[in-house]
């Protein structure tokens, strides 16, 4: 079954870009219920070993709480660190994927279609981008040494280009909940009016009415 790598940057760091309406104590609440929402949708789901790197206590209370593997991170490094670390840790040789902790509306089957393992030595690259076709959202390895990882501005333009470079023709997958990252204000903002019922949702404290207006008081929107 398919190993799962999850990269969680230091809580004191987390989310730079929404310190324009979000405190450090906010941002760092958002990541953890991102993270208890992601992995909630994870469980529903047969998978192998889940490696959360990460540097926080409260990060990995959540990774236990749902069975997931802590890999410490003794230093933040960046995000490719972060993935060769978990990569390290894994001991599948085949059907790896790398998800970020940042895709809290990402549905059960679209994370089925990236992590579904693979039944032939065919070597196998699966991507979901993100909305803006430039970032990343999912990455799916039948090998994990088919490609090193490459996460960073324009990631998915690079993937397509390192698995031909590879021989393989990536599988591009549909999957419009994995595609909402939380980068930015206005997605903050999208995410609020589409999370009801979700762990996330709970994190604005408010009913549905009033999220939107109260955030768009922040300049979110
Ligand atoms: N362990 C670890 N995870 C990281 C690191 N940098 C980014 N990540 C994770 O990688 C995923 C994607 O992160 P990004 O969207 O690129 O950036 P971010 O750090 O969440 O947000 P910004 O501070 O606004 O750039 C998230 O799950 C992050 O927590 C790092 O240095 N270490
Ligand atoms: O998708 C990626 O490779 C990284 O997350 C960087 O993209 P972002 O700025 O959309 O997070």
């Amino acid at each position: 079954m398919t190993e799962i790598i999850i990269p969680i940057k230091s809580l004191t760091f987390a989310k730079q870009r929404l310190a324009s309406i979000l405190t450090p104590s906010e941002r760092a609440a958002l990541v953890l219920a991102m993270l208890e929402d992601l992995l909630a949708t994870i469980s529903l789901l047969d998978h192998g070993k889940i490696w959360i790197v990460a540097s926080d206590d409260a990060v990995f209370d959540i990774a236990r709480k749902h069975d997931a593997c802590p890999v410490c991170e003794p230093k933040a490094t960046g995000y490719n660190e972060a993935v060769l670390l978990g990569l390290e840790a894994s001991q599948a040789r085949r059907d790896v994927a790398v998800l970020p902790g940042d895709i809290p509306l990402a549905r059960v089957s679209e994370i089925a279609a990236l992590i579904a393992p693979t039944s032939s030595d065919k070597p196998h690259i699966r991507l979901a981008a993100a909305r803006d076709l430039q970032g990343t959202n999912g990455l799916f390895l039948s090998r994990k040494d088919l490609v090193r990882p490459a996460f960073g501005a324009n990631s998915f333009s690079r993937y397509r280009r390192a698995s031909q470079k590879a021989g393989v023709q990536p599988q591009i997958l549909e999957a419009p909940g994995m595609a909402l990252d939380i980068d930015i204000p206005a997605d903050l903002h999208d995410l609020a009016i589409r999370s009801v019922g979700c762990s996330i949702h709970a994190f604005f404290g408010m009913p549905r009415g009033s999220v939107s207006s109260h955030l768009i008081e922040r300049g979110a929107a």
